[in-house]
């Protein structure tokens, strides 16, 4: 990056700035009496007020950190009305003049003050004590935590906590063991911050618990008593403060800074930066599958198998997603459809983790769950990003939801290990998510979601993100897995591939409603949609089915069929290897659908070459690389294009 020419009119008030803000310091240095200082330092008063200091400022962070974590939680996590006055009211001592604090102190927890007579009537006097100064302090400093503590929830994707609830986790556990270790540097950073405004405090502390020594003067009081007599040993015991504060941001920076880039909106598409790795970024993932141990898992009673008894599902959800779904156990269901068809909702909705959609009833087996909340629910989720909890190990993620479901740690690991090499990948159960593939991730998602013994499995674009190889590596253990799980598996694609090979139905949505469920076969002949038709590579034209054999399409073409229809509207469907080109009109066989166009555009498609040719209608036609060199073509190349009449499938909608 070439560095710009710093403009003098911002260069000029930048570097008055830092001088204004370090001349002061500078002061401190200069006129610290060097000599002396170890004594003064050391001398009586100035240990008691340095011990003094650091016991209210620990018991003020304790205080701080024992209602300021929930509440810094509530302000992330919970939509609810007046937050954004609870906001001010948190950030509020941070702008008050701090004796105002003091004032408004007394007014609430004073003698006189509101909660005053309550308290002394227990015993608890506030003001003018060494707990009046904690309050004071921690009045002052936890809006610091707060703060600094809500940001970085507020970059932790809440994906990571819903995939811990699907998994069985409680909400305080989730909190406890995904939240928490997840913001830690957010957390150690609003910790020190709130720490070391606690050790500075003087405005609300004098005014509130007043100066007594030993019992509330502290080390800044001390400071201000000492500037009156004695300003060399203010100076001295300044530097110390100073010190301390400069230690406290030294330590931070790294915490600070890490919070900062970890920070995005908590609607953003991905995991936070620095949480979890790009899956894509390890190609060749297969080849190194290939060489993880397999260790064969042990036959039953070993066998740490999912729920015994199978689980068919019936369930219709209404809401921004449509759909009835009504299936024996061990189908497995792909949900296919355009961008914003729905599709995450759907599942979201079977979760319990969305009201856009209700999901009502929700039978699994004989058990309708749908009034239950979303981590009692035995619906294990698998997010496109796998979501792996990153501060735990492979082991430690498949063994999660058996913790969460009250299964002793040893037997939980035990279980965990065996999911862990059933699906190839028992090699690295010590590894931390970071240090493993896409495809590897893929894996440990998939074992920790079927180790949780769940009656309904959800994945979402298993294998979108994985390149090529690893994909078909992957599909391959989606196919073994699937195969043997006893309830019912949604699979969320994009890949038509995926859907038919993958599937014994498909359910196909657009515009949150159901467009067709059917089974991958019906669905190849008869796609109910351009949009399914186009996925499955077809041709399809939606149009009007005449006497005559005749199709006139939507966009003013016609065609004609071998078999007749009844009037009615649908789509004709043709394969693009059913299209032939031609550089001259063709003359040979009798197709009886004869158009000109001109290619658009060729794209390689495993071994042979998709043309598209705008016409009317559009199309695409698929040939062998040695034909498209045979007739010379080229983008832009004129062309006729005919269409055998028994090559088009009419498809009533
Ligand atoms: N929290 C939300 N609030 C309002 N609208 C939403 C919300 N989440 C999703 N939507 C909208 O609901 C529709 C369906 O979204 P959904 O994420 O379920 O689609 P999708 O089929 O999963 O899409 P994609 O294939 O792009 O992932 C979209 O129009 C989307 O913009």
């Amino acid at each position: 990056m070439t560095r710009a020419r710093t403009p003098l009119a911002l260069g000029l008030p930048a570097a008055l700035a830092v001088a204004f803000l370090f001349l002061p310091l500078a002061g401190i240095l200069a006129r610290t009496p060097w000599k002396t200082l170890p004594s003064r330092l050391t001398s009586q008063p100035v240990t008691e007020a340095l011990g003094l200091s650091l016991l209210v400022s620990a018991w003020a962070l304790l205080l701080s950190l024992t209602l300021g974590v929930p509440l810094a939680w509530l302000l992330a996590r919970v939509e609810f009305r007046g937050k954004s006055l609870v906001r001010c009211l948190v950030m509020l001592p941070m702008v008050l003049p701090p004796t105002v604090a003091g004032v408004a102190l007394l007014q609430g927890y004073g003698r006189r003050g509101i909660l005053g007579p309550a308290l002394e009537s227990m015993g608890i006097t506030l003001p003018f004590s060494t707990a009046g100064a904690v309050v004071a302090s921690a009045f002052v400093a936890m809006p610091f935590l707060v703060i600094s503590l809500e940001g970085a929830l507020a970059g932790l994707h809440p994906r990571y906590e819903e995939t811990a609830t699907s998994l069985g986790a409680a909400p305080l556990r989730v909190f406890r063991t995904i939240t928490l270790p997840m913001v830690a540097p957010g957390l150690i950073a609003g910790a020190a911050l709130s720490w070391a405004r606690a050790l500075g405090e003087f405005g609300a502390t004098i005014t509130f618990a007043g100066n007594l020594p030993g019992e509330t003067q502290t080390l800044p009081l001390q400071v201000y008593l000492l500037l009156q007599d004695d300003p060399q040993g203010a100076t001295a015991v300044s530097l110390l403060l100073l010190l301390i504060a400069t230690a406290v941001l030294l330590a931070l920076r790294g915490h600070w800074l890490q919070t900062r880039s970890n920070g995005r909106g908590r609607g953003g598409p991905g995991p936070a930066r620095g949480v979890t790795r790009d899956l894509r970024r390890v190609p060749g993932d297969s080849t190194r599958l290939t060489g993880a141990v397999n260790h064969a898992a042990p036959e039953a009673p070993d066998h740490p198998g999912p729920a015994p008894t199978p689980h068919p599902l019936r369930t219709t959800v209404v809401g921004a997603t449509n759909a009835t779904l009504n299936a024996p156990p061990g189908t497995t269901i792909a949900v296919v459809g355009p961008n914003g068809a729905g599709k995450t909702t759907l599942l979201r909705s079977l979760l319990g983790l969305t009201n856009r959609a209700e999901a009502t009833p929700l039978t699994l087996g004989n058990t309708d769950v749908s009034t239950r909340p979303p981590h009692k629910r035995h619906i294990s989720w698998v997010p496109q990003d796998t979501s792996l909890f990153p501060h735990l190990t492979a082991l430690s993620n498949t063994a999660y939801g058996l913790r969460a479901q009250g299964v002793p740690k040893a037997e939980a690991h035990r279980r965990a290990r065996h999911w862990l090499d059933r699906l190839d990948v028992g090699a690295l159960a010590h590894r931390k998510p970071a240090s493993l593939s896409g495809g590897q991730a893929q894996r440990v998602a998939l074992a920790r979601a079927l180790a949780a013994r769940p009656r309904l499995l959800l994945l979402d674009e298993p294998l979108a993100a994985l390149d090529q190889s690893a994909r078909s590596a992957v599909r391959h253990t989606l196919r073994t897995h699937l195969a043997d799980f006893p309830g019912v598996c949604l699979i969320v694609t994009h890949d038509p591939v995926e859907a038919v090979s993958l599937a014994d139905h498909v359910l196909v949505l657009e515009d949150g409603a159901t467009v067709q469920y059917a089974t991958p076969t019906e669905l190849t002949r008869h796609p109910r949609s351009p949009w399914v038709a186009r996925m499955l590579g077809r041709n399809a034209w939606p149009g009007k089915s005449t006497a005559e054999n005749t199709l006139l399409l939507d966009e003013g073409a016609s065609l004609v069929t071998a078999d007749a229809h009844e009037p009615t509207t649908g789509l004709a469907v043709v394969a693009p290897e059913a299209v032939s080109l031609h550089t001259a009109p063709p003359t040979a066989g009798s197709p009886r659908n004869v158009w000109q166009g001109t290619i658009r555009e060729i794209t390689a498609h495993g071994g042979r070459l998709r043309i598209l040719v705008t016409g009317e209608p559009d199309v695409v036609a698929e040939i062998t690389p040695a034909a498209a060199a045979e007739l010379n073509l080229a983008e832009g190349t004129p062309v006729w294009v005919s269409v055998k009449a028994t090559e088009i499938t009419f498809v009533p909608l």
